[in-house]
């Protein structure tokens, strides 16, 4: 019964792939599908697939809707070409990049990367599930190695998988090494005092280019898992070089331990190990940002999944990008010739894991970070406004990013205009108050609540047009002292007098103080000749805002406040806020061209 069944597929499948061969058109191949002519088929002839076919003919149409309807992207013929090869053998690039992307979706989507088969076609990139010591790393590393030069003279550290030899590392990759190297240090700001981590020995050529820079690493830890290749740098002397530390054991032992940072983060990471997937690939690319050291530091892979087939390298490599750009990692790409060798000279007897003119390299680096949306997605955490006539009374507050507002003040602990956010606020009372005689229309302005109940979401509840209010939508907050407003009002005035009188005591009286920093956030001091000291806290890596706070005074605060003829320009018995003024600052804050 199962052989008729299979008979029956194979049939449509023949006949579906000669219809799009003989150039049918696209609904006599939709009937084809819908009277279940099997899309997965690869013909008994050749191995060529329906997507293979449909490369053949070029029609990019009927390609993607085959992709659409399932068609395996990845089918290999009995030439071990992809029907993406196909396209690169008509140079037809819209109809590979169709296919192509169909992969990387496949292989985003579906996580296939860790999961497929040996027995696929596929398996000449992955060997995820291959039990050999090429594909399993407890079989790799319970098996000999053997280190010898071959008969072309190159260097090679060599295994022997069931009768074949296959090699761990061979010296024609020098080129590769050799630029890696150079891509990675040679304009480091920190090049004279390197800390460098390197993932996998082999045959040491990465870490020999590494040791011959002009400067060697400062540091330069080495992780390695095999015992015979420990054996091998113990021989050449490699534990008693200088500034090199070697660790003993899998990558995966160490990456979270305090022995791999216990000088810090590294200036350079590479990691090229042997029998490892790209799921394992994938997982030390996530410890990226723990163990690069920052913004400057660089990262580097070898670079070699899919490597035996054009169309699979090109997947992969977009996928590596892909997830780096993940975890935060922007790659430069640079080509490396490595077509120069006569492959055979270059392969000998081993297996041919390379066989591409171009080596795709990789260098990765912490994206710098987009001042821009950083500044408006999360520094500025806070204003208060202060009049010296009143002391250390609060005017005007206003925050942004900021988790946790401060308890709201106690009933009379602020002024009624100062914020409704932070008042004792009872929204029934706003609402029969609102638009009192002071001027201020803002029902902000109507407080006196006895509730004690925090208004904790955005203070607009009106709005002047097009000014959409920022949410407080940043990292938990650093700044929130747990205390009633009113106290803390009066803290952040206390550190900004203390802290202003002991710059002038120290420097002079023309010494300004204009900012400070702690580990947590930044505080920023605007004092205008009138008398009024406008305060901001931020991020503690935001660069200076006073040029902001001097915009918003001479902005929003003359216009909304003081040349307002509605505001009594009373701030000892009133506060300063009011909708206009509110929603300005708002649009201010959001319009600075460091935010665009
Ligand atoms: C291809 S070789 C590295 C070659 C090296 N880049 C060079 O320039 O000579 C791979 C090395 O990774 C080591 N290795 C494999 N899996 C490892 C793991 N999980 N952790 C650390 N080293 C590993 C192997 O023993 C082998 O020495």
């Amino acid at each position: 019964m199962d052989d008729e069944i299979d008979t029956i597929a194979a049939q449509l499948g023949e006949d579906l792939i000669n219809k799009i061969l003989g150039n049918e058109s696209i609904d006599v191949i939709l009937s084809c599908l819908e009277l279940e002519a099997p899309i997965w088929y690869q013909s008994a002839a050749e191995g060529i697939s329906v997507l293979h076919a449909a490369a053949y003919t070029r029609n990019h149409d009927l390609v993607k809707l085959l992709i659409e309807k399932g068609a395996v992207w990845n089918a290999v013929d009995y030439l071990k070409n992809t029907a993406g090869d196909i396209c690169l053998s008509y140079n037809d690039d819209a109809i590979y990049k169709e296919i192509r992307d169909a992969g990387i979706r496949s292989e985003l989507l579906l996580g296939l990367l860790e999961k497929k088969p040996s027995s696929d076609p596929s398996a000449l990139i992955l060997r995820a599930e291959d039990i050999t010591a090429s594909g399993s790393s407890d079989a790799f590393l319970n098996s000999t190695l053997k280190y010898t030069v071959d008969e072309t003279g190159q260097d090679i550290c060599m295994l022997n998988v069931e009768g074949e030899d296959i090699g761990v590392m061979m010296g024609w990759e020098r080129n590769i090494m050799d630029e890696t190297v150079h891509r990675l240090c040679d304009r480091h700001p920190n090049a004279a005092n390197l800390k460098v981590l390197n993932v996998g020995f082999g045959l040491g050529i990465i870490d020999s280019f590494f040791q011959n820079l002009a400067q060697p690493p400062a540091e330069h830890v080495i992780i390695e898992a095999h015992p015979d290749v420990l054996k091998f740098m113990r021989e050449k002397g490699w534990y008693d070089r200088k500034g090199v530390r070697i660790l003993e054991g899998r990558w995966q032992d160490f990456i979270e331990g305090p022995e791999l940072l216990k000088s810090g983060g590294f200036d350079i990471v590479y990691t090229d190990t042997f029998s490892e997937d790209y799921g394992a690939l994938r997982q030390f690319f996530e410890h990226l940002p723990d163990i690069l050291a920052d913004d400057e530091s660089c990262f580097s892979f070898f670079n070699g999944l899919g490597a035996t087939n054009a169309f699979f390298y090109d997947i992969y490599t977009r996928i590596s990008e892909i997830h780096l750009a993940d975890i935060g990692l922007e790659v430069t790409w640079a080509d490396v010739d490595v077509s120069f060798d006569d492959k055979e000279g270059r392969w000998g007897e081993t297996r041919e894991y390379f066989s591409l003119p171009l080596y795709r390299l990789p260098i990765g680096k912490m994206k710098a970070i987009d001042f821009a949306s950083w500044t408006t997605s999360m520094t500025i955490h806070s204003l208060y406004i202060y009049d010296r006539q009143a002391h250390c009374i609060c005017v005007y507050y206003q925050d942004w990013h900021r988790t946790k507002r401060p308890k709201p003040a106690v009933e009379g602990g602020i002024l009624p205009a100062v914020s409704q956010a932070v008042s004792a606020a009872q929204q029934t009372q706003n609402d029969n108050n609102s638009g009192l005689s002071s001027g201020f229309s803002s029902p902000r302005n109507t407080l006196s609540s006895s509730t004690g109940i925090v208004v904790a979401m955005n203070e607009g509840t009106t709005q002047l047009p097009n000014t959409p209010l920022l949410q407080p939508t940043g990292p938990a907050a650093t700044l929130s002292t747990g205390l009633p407003f009113d106290e803390e009002a009066k803290l952040v005035y206390g550190v900004v007098i203390s802290l202003r009188n002991m710059v002038r005591k120290l420097s002079g009286r023309d010494e300004q103080f204009v900012n400070y920093r702690t580990s947590a956030y930044k505080l920023h001091l605007f004092e205008t000749i009138t008398g009024y000291r406008f305060v901001m806290l931020s991020d503690s890596k935001t660069d200076s805002l006073r040029f902001v706070l001097r915009q918003i005074y001479v902005g929003p605060f003359l216009e909304y406040v003081v040349r307002n003829p509605l505001v009594k320009m009373d701030s000892r018995e009133q506060g300063v806020d009011n909708e206009y003024f509110r929603a300005s600052v708002d649009r201010l804050i959001r319009g600075l061209s460091v935010f665009l």
